[in-house]
C-alpha cells in the first residue's frame, strides 16, 4: 500500500507494516497479529546513514511533518531533502495502528476493554520490528517528547550501537507518582461517563473531554493561561479559561477515543527504564548513543530536573532547556529554540 495524501510533500509515503512475529508484552500477554501505520519523508541515502526516527506523544499520529511542522519539512531542521524521516503511530493509538477497536484474533470481535496493557518498552519493541522490516541498520537520530521520549529511551537501551543520537524532550526515565496521579484523575473522569463500558467508539467520550481538560491544565503553565486566557472585563462566571478548557476537551474527543487514551495513559504510568535492568541509573548508563535531553523551564508535568537527570547519568549526555511560558507542550511549539539546540548539539563533539 502506498497512499499519497493531498497534504503530502512529494516524498511522503504512508504505509502499513503488518507484523509477522507476535509481540511478547511485558505483562506476559502476547499480541499475535498487529500492525503499525507509518509515514516516511525523504529517501534513504546510499550509505543508509540519514535516518531520523520520530516518536509522537500521547495523542499524536505518524504525520510528523504536520504536528512538528516547525522542525520537519522543506528548509526546516530535519529536511526530507537530506534525511529519511520515519514516524509510526504507536500501538494502542487510533491513527492506523492496532488499537482497542482492532479485531482480537482470539474472538473475531474488537478488543474493546480486553486490549492488553502495553508499556513504553513494548511500544519500542514494536518499532524495532518495523526497523528490521525497513532494512534500517543504523538510526542517526531518534527523537521524541513526553510519552514519545519514554519510548525513545526504552528503544535507545536495546538499540545499542545501532543508534547514534537520542533526543529526548520533556520526558523522564521513570514516571513520577505526580504524573501517575494526574493520569489517574483523567481515567476517573473517563470512568464516570455512563457510556464507559459500552462497546463502540464513542464510549466514554464526554469523560474523555473532561480528561483532556484536566490534562491541558498540566500541559500549560499558570503564566501561560494568565497571558492568554485572562478576562478583560469584571465578571462572575463565563471565564475564558473555562471555555478554553471545555473547547480543548471537545477538540480532542472529535479526533481521539477514550479507549486509546486509556491504553496510552496506562502505558505512560508504567514507564520505568530501570525495570529488570538494575535500576534507572544503570539503564541510562547502558545507552551507547549520545543523548540530548531537552527540558522546559515551565513544565509542570515532566519537570526539567527529570530531563537533566537523564543527561547527567548518561555516558554521553547533554542537557538544554527551553525557556517558555507554554509549559509542557513547549516541546511542540518552540521551534526556534529546538532548532538552535539541535544545531549546537550536533556541532559539539562527544
Ligand atoms: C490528526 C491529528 O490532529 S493528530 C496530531 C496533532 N496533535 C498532536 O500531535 C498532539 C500534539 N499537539 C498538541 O497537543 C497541540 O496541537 C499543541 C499543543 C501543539 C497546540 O495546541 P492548540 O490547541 O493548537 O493551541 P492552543 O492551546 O493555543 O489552543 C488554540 C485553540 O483553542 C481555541 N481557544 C483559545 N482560547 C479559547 C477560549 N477562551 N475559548 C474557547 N476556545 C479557545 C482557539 O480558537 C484554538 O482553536 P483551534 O485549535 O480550533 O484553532
Ligand atoms: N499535547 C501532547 C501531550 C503531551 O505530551 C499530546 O496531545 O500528545
Amino acid at each position: 500500500m502506498n497512499l499519497t495524501s493531498q497534504y503530502a510533500e512529494p516524498t511522503m509515503t504512508q504505509e502499513i507494516f503488518q507484523a509477522t512475529e507476535p509481540l511478547h508484552l511485558e505483562s506476559g500477554e502476547i499480541l499475535k497479529d498487529y500492525q503499525l501505520a507509518y509515514t516516511t519523508y525523504g529517501q534513504l541515502n546510499p550509505d543508509r546513514s540519514n535516518v531520523v526516527w520520530v516518536i509522537h506523544a500521547l495523542t499524536g499520529d505518524s504525520k510528523a511533518a504536520e504536528w512538528w511542522s516547525g522542525l520537519i519539512g522543506e528548509d526546516k531542521f530535519f529536511d526530507p531533502a537530506d534525511h529519511f524521516i520515519v514516524c509510526a503511530n504507536l500501538l494502542g493509538s487510533c491513527y492506523g495502528s492496532t488499537n482497542p477497536f482492532s479485531e482480537n484474533p482470539a474472538t473475531g470481535e474488537p478488543y474493546f476493554y480486553d486490549f492488553p496493557q502495553v508499556t513504553p518498552r513494548d511500544l519500542a519493541a514494536s518499532l524495532e520490528q518495523l526497523r528490521i522490516h525497513l532494512g534500517i541498520g543504523q538510526i542517526h537520530t531518534l527523537i521524541g517528547g513526553s510519552l514519545g521520549g519514554q519510548v525513545g529511551l526504552e528503544w535507545a537501551v536495546t538499540l545499542g550501537q545501532k543508534l547514534k543520537n537520542a533526543v529526548i524532550l520533556a520526558s523522564t526515565a521513570k514516571t513520577s507518582p505526580w504524573v501517575i496521579g494526574l493520569n489517574e484523575t483523567q481515567r476517573m473522569a473517563i470512568e464516570s461517563d455512563s457510556t464507559w463500558g459500552e462497546r463502540h467508539e464513542l464510549a466514554g467520550s464526554k469523560g474523555l473531554e473532561a480528561a483532556r481538560a484536566i490534562a491541558m491544565v498540566s500541559y500549560r503553565h499558570p503564566d501561560d493561561l494568565t497571558i492568554k486566557q485572562s478576562d478583560r472585563e469584571e465578571k462572575l462566571d463565563g471565564f475564558r479559561a473555562a471555555s478554553y478548557l471545555r473547547y480543548q476537551g471537545q477538540k480532542l474527543a472529535k479526533r481521539f477515543n477514550a479507549l486509546s487514551y486509556w491504553t496510552l495513559s496506562k502505558a505512560m504510568d508504567s514507564h520505568d527504564l530501570g525495570r529488570n535492568r538494575g535500576g534507572v541509573d544503570a539503564a541510562i548508563a547502558s545507552i551507547e548513543a549520545r543523548i540530548l535531553t531537552i527540558g522546559v523551564n515551565s513544565d509542570l508535568l515532566f519537570l526539567p530536573k527529570e530531563s537533566q537527570y537523564i543527561s547527567q547519568k548518561a555516558k554521553r549526555g547533554t542537557y538544554k532547556e527551553i525557556n517558555s511560558t507554554a509549559g509542557h507542550d513547549a516541546f511542540l511549539i518552540e521551534f526556534e529554540q529546538l532548532a538552535y539546540f539541535l544545531k549546537s548539539y550536533y556541532l559539539e563533539q562527544k
